[in-house]
């Protein structure tokens, strides 16, 4: 698969585990900053990758800071995202099974590597149930 990667300092120790982690795996990375700990902002970054991950240069995206949240608001923001803040892997998968979701945004801050680790792997493997979910989708993207 081809993955996109982005956090703020909060979140840029778990990316480069997740990037490693996943690189390991076999699937092509794009990491799009931030590149160290210094303190930043995390729109700089999360931005870029939702026009990526809209126009379809990436299957997924993966986002993590503190809470999650800050990099969650942000990627929503682009029409063509369906950013789920996940802590718990059932959240993983139902938001793939419901919501279809692009992006993953993880709460660095919160959550284990381990179960960050596990989230993503829960969220890339599980498909989309379409049918009366793919109903409300459509219904999201009207307004
Ligand atoms: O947006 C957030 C909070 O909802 C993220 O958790 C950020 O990573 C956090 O705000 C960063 O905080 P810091 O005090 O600047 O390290």
């Amino acid at each position: 698969m081809k993955i996109a990667l982005a956090a703020d300092h909060a979140g840029f120790e778990y990316k480069n585990y997740i990037f490693k982690y996943l690189s390991e795996k076999g699937h092509q990375i794009h990491d799009f900053g931030t590149y160290s700990s210094e303190s930043c902002d995390y729109p700089d970054y999360i931005h870029p990758l939702s026009i990526a991950v809209e126009n379809k240069e990436f299957d997924f995206g993966i986002i993590f800071c503190g809470s999650g949240e800050g990099v969650s608001i942000t990627a929503n923001k682009h029409a063509g995202i369906r950013c789920a803040l996940c802590w718990q892997t059932d959240i993983a998968r139902l938001t793939r099974q419901h919501n279809n979701s692009n992006i993953v945004a993880i709460p660095a801050r919160f959550i284990a590597k381990e179960l960050a680790q596990e989230i993503i792997d829960t969220f890339l493997s599980t498909e989309f149930d379409g049918g009366r979910h793919q109903t409300r989708i459509n219904k999201i993207a009207k307004w």
